[in-house]
């Protein structure tokens, strides 16, 4: 892994997300007929993404579960299941046990990877590819970015919807060179309030909790510091606790009701709160950028914040 490619995959993010829009546009993902069920199989920031895509399917009537690979046994196979392993690299071993399952069986098998010709590719019927583009850095960002389009792009086919995703990808483009355009405005702020002595936490609603995983991921993987996420609701019965001990600062992706909640502890514990893309009372700073008033954009852009940081902490270390 590499401080300085990591640095420069976070600068190419929109045009691959620009190159992704054009593939959707041309590629309208198709997927067999008659499923009632989907089962995500990832581990790491594969799981995050297909955490936050199973929730939004069981909101939309569909019968959907991210599972680690990791674990000892998944939803049985069917012809109605459709089963998605994700994984970037194509290759770990714990997402492909999990196929190994399935591969051959009376599920479909749908396969997401970043790497055309991986082991993953072999137990499926079908490989959507991620189109990242190869991240030189060694660590995950683009992949997960678009894995989260991706997953997007097949919850408008299993449900319907229809939406217009490859819009989304440009709006989400736009976002991210605003982020990093304008870098120079927010990073030393963000670099300031989150360097404690006990590490950065990351707090986000159920539905975009995938943001909050892999902000915490990205501290722990590149600088190799303490971090974790929290979901936003839970914080009070969860993170709460911490306040009262530990340098406690923290990165709050807006959105939830419970927002509110967990900043009256804040506020009273004098702990120190970073808002991405909204305002809440009580925070130190907010980093603002295009487009943040759409969940969706903000789903796919927000982590950013979190990436540069890491990037940076772990270039100085
Ligand atoms: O999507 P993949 O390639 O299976 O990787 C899963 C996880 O493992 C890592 O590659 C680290 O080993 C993470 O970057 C990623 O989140």
């Amino acid at each position: 892994m590499n401080p300085e490619l990591f640095h420069a995959d976070l600068e190419a993010k929109p045009s691959a997300l620009a190159d992704l829009a054009a593939w959707l546009e041309k590629e309208p993902l198709t997927l067999p007929e008659g499923l009632r069920r989907v089962v995500f199989l990832g581990m790491g920031s594969s799981r995050y993404a297909a955490g936050v895509a199973a929730l939004r399917l069981r909101a939309r009537g569909f019968d959907a579960y991210a599972e680690y690979g990791s674990a000892a046994a998944t939803f049985p196979a069917g012809p109605e299941t459709l089963v998605v392993p994700i994984s970037a690299t194509g290759g770990s071993r714990e997402t492909l046990d999990a196929l190994a399952r399935y591969a051959g069986g009376p599920s479909p098998v749908v396969a997401l990877t970043n790497v055309e010709g991986s082991k993953i590719a072999e137990g499926a019927d079908q490989v959507i590819p991620m189109l990242a583009g190869e991240e030189r850095g060694g660590v995950a960002c683009r992949t997960f970015q678009h894995t989260l389009v991706l997953l997007l792009a097949l919850e408008s086919r299993l449900t319907g919807a229809a939406r217009d995703i490859p819009e989304l990808v440009r709006r989400a483009a736009a976002a991210t060179s605003d982020l990093l355009d304008r870098r120079d405005d927010w990073l030393a702020t963000a670099l300031e309030l989150l360097d404690g002595a006990h590490g950065v936490y990351a707090i986000a609603p159920a539905e975009r909790m995938s943001s909050a995983e892999q902000s915490a991921l990205m501290v722990r993987e590149g600088p190799r510091r303490p971090a974790d996420a929290c979901e936003s609701g839970d914080w009070s019965h969860v993170d709460v606790y911490l306040t009262k001990t530990l340098d406690y600062r923290a990165l709050l992706f807006p959105g939830s009701r419970y927002d509110e909640q967990a900043m009256d502890w804040v506020r009273q514990r004098g702990s120190t709160v970073l808002t991405v893309g909204g305002h809440v009372e009580g925070e130190r700073a907010s980093i603002r950028y295009r487009h943040d008033d759409d969940p969706d954009v903000a789903l796919l852009t927000e982590t950013l914040v979190a990436e540069l940081v890491a990037a940076h902490w772990w270039r100085a270390a």
